[in-house]
């Protein structure tokens, strides 16, 4: 893939960014998500590559847009496979909080696992604790690797989990072992960059979210040199289905390479609303501002970019 790829890439999560941006705190997640989809689709069409939606906005009779097997691109360039989440987090949009992203994925044909819906065990970390962790492990074992990888005591590691009934157990033992938890409400593809980042001040990531999610997820940590492992959750009969049918083996531990193959892969988000690592969109006049993370796993380069926006000489940006 052209590094130039990069670039385009994140020129789709600015415009899902400004789109969604503008539904903040308004209390419509839907529409927040559709305004996102629009925009991301439009602009995914502009760029030169052959992709494939692998990771979407649902089946193609249940979603219009970014339907899983959706060709976009302009149809000149490497072929792909495209995971999104337009809105990773629409309940924090819409209720104005803290750490939405519009976030996109890109990796050769064939390289992205095919996650079914479902929720999906994630232990996730940065790449000082890379080869460390095991989501197999008593939560204890891997905070005290994290510690020493970190070199830190055990009382100095922060844990990110969602706040979540399902998981009293594991906030219940990372009390236990002494570490601190950032609890968070939503989105848990943030809460896994961030282990990677120490300015976060996130170390690990434990807990069930979307496997979508975690696919993406492990992407970024691809780029970042970290590391996700994750096991499937079915919660029916029907979805021990879908697994079948989509010839997934939920009984496996997926490791980085079950979830995203080699290293041909690239990363990028926008931040919607503020977050520990990027800031949302702000709006001004006739001019938005977005804040943007992209990176290539192949050479392992990490951008931040600030983009301003002209909303005057591109009114397709502001969708209403
Ligand atoms: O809310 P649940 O059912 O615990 O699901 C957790 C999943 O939902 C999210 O918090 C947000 O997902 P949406 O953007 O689809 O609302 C994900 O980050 C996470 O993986």
């Amino acid at each position: 893939m052209e590094r130039s790829l990069s670039m385009e890439l994140v020129r789709v999560t600015e415009a899902a960014a400004l789109a969604s941006a503008r539904w903040m705190g308004r209390g419509m997640k839907n529409e927040a998500d559709d305004a996102a989809t629009t925009a991301m689709r439009n602009v995914l069409n502009t760029v030169p590559m052959k992709g494939t939606v692998v990771i979407g906005e649902g089946e193609m009779d249940e979603a219009p847009m970014l339907y899983i097997g959706e060709k976009l691109g302009t149809g000149v360039g490497p072929e792909v496979d495209i995971a999104v989440d337009p809105v990773e987090g629409t309940n924090i949009v819409a209720s104005g909080g803290w750490n939405a992203l519009a976030v996109l994925a890109i990796a050769d044909r064939g390289n992205l696992l095919h996650a079914p819906d479902m929720y999906m065990d994630k232990i996730a970390v940065g790449p000082e604790a890379v080869g460390q962790i095991d989501i197999n492990a008593p939560v204890i074992d891997n905070l005290r690797a994290v510690a020493k990888a970190k070199n830190k005591d055990i009382e100095d590691v922060v844990a990110t989990i969602l706040n979540r009934p399902r998981h009293e157990k594991i906030i219940h033992e990372i009390r236990e072992a002494g570490a601190r938890i950032k609890l968070i409400n939503e989105g848990d593809v943030a809460g896994a960059i961030n282990t990677a980042f120490d300015h976060t001040g996130v170390d690990i990531l434990f807990g069930s979210g979307g496997a979508p999610e975690g696919v993406i997820a492990a992407v970024a940590l691809k780029c970042l040199g970290g590391e996700l492992q994750g096991k499937l959750l079915p919660q029916s009969d029907e979805e021990v289905e879908r697994c079948k049918k989509m010839g997934v083996d939920y009984t496996r531990t997926l490791l980085m390479e079950d979830l995203v193959k080699g290293d041909d892969a690239i990363f990028a988000a926008s931040g919607i609303t503020d977050g520990e690592l990027l800031k949302g969109v702000q709006f001004k006049g006739t001019y938005g501002t977005t804040h943007s993370l992209v990176m290539r796993a192949k050479s392992g380069t990490v951008r931040f970019i600030e983009g301003q926006h002209s909303l005057k000489k591109k009114p397709n940006l502001v969708i209403k």
